[in-house]
């Protein structure tokens, strides 16, 4: 794995987002004869977490551009305005002062932060100065079982509110009845109605069956204007999976292939460890190129992430862990 240095400037501050994916009509030739061959993509997902290892040197600068990476999350039914808060004060400051200044490391924070619609106003007052955006999953999330007008409305709330990034989700019965259409109709009503805010389309692969339907609603959701793909909520009972994510990159390599067009990827939903930040950094640069290792095309979707890459890079600067840590672990 090439080394990211210090100085860096690409994981210095999260990439100013603009919407790219302008979307292009359905094409339903291209949607039928996406496949994905089951059994490959897990004998290649299998090799994935031992098959590199980043050197000792290198794993600090790595971790620092997975927390440049990652979407803070809280999106719990007890969320408060402090929890928030807090939240937004550590996406600003995601280390502690004297490990970054050890790893020669400054103005690094989260790529944005996410929350529920209802959170948006505290979240955007919260990280105002910072450039730190705020993403709001809108429609009717974790379901998107609401009346449609109101998911549509939700957005555009949201997007009033201030939130830059919308994380929508699918009707996933339009991908299990094969209704390609009703699935390109409803993400571009969503994107229509985000107006400039960057949209990423949450398929909730752990509900959509097989690796197959994975493939053809990324391309989908790709084709109607979605600017990122991520794979789940956090609250279905499978969320991000290595075989899901390969199916998913490579239908962003397609997609790139035939239109030019850089969708970014977002795995979320139980990713909580350092070590698998650093397998689907690595994964993304074998598989896309170091350019889907900027913000602006990869995020983490993840809550309790951050803080395992913050042990770990204490450990990396101090030699120890933190006594609260050990006292933890024991
Ligand atoms: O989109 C983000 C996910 O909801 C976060 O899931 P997590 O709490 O398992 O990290």
């Amino acid at each position: 794995m090439q080394t990211p240095t210090k100085t860096d400037a690409d994981h210095q501050l999260p990439t100013a987002i603009e919407p790219r994916n302008p979307g292009m009509a359905l094409d339903l030739d291209w949607v039928r004869t996406a496949q994905a061959n089951t059994s490959a993509i897990e004998r290649r997902a299998k090799t994935l977490p031992g098959r590199r290892s980043v050197k000792k040197d290198y794993q600090a600068a790595w971790l620092c551009r997975a927390i440049s990476c990652i979407d803070l999350t809280t999106l719990a039914g007890d969320d408060t305005e402090g929890r928030v808060r807090r939240l937004c004060a550590k996406a600003a400051q995601p280390v502690r002062a004297d490990i970054l200044e050890a790893l020669g490391m400054t103005g690094l924070t989260t790529g944005a932060v996410c929350v529920y619609h209802d959170m948006v106003p505290t979240a955007v007052d919260a990280l105002s100065g910072t450039g730190i955006p705020v993403a709001a999953v809108s429609t009717g999330f974790p379901a998107g079982l609401s009346p449609f007008h109101l998911r549509v409305a939700e957005i555009g709330e949201s997007v009033k509110a201030g939130a830059e990034e919308i994380d929508i989700v699918i009707t996933r019965r339009h991908v299990l009845q094969g209704n390609w259409q009703a699935l390109y109709d409803e993400m571009a009503a969503f994107r229509a109605a985000s107006g400039d805010a960057h949209v990423k389309a949450i398929l909730a692969t752990g509900e959509l069956g097989t690796l197959r339907n994975v493939a053809r609603a990324s391309l989908v959701c790709m084709m109607a204007g979605a600017d990122f793909i991520k794979t789940s909520t956090g609250k279905e009972s499978v969320n991000a999976t290595l075989p899901v994510s390969l199916v998913m990159i490579r239908a962003i390599r397609d997609y790139y292939d035939r239109t030019g067009y850089r969708v970014g990827y977002k795995p979320a939903g139980g990713i909580s460890k350092a070590k698998d930040a650093l397998v689907y950094l690595s994964l993304m640069k074998d598989e896309l190129g170091d350019r889907w290792l900027q913000p602006d095309l990869f995020r983490f979707g993840a809550s309790s992430l951050l803080g395992d890459i913050e042990r770990q890079l204490e450990h990396h600067v101090t030699g120890h862990y933190s006594a609260s840590y050990r006292h933890a672990m024991a």
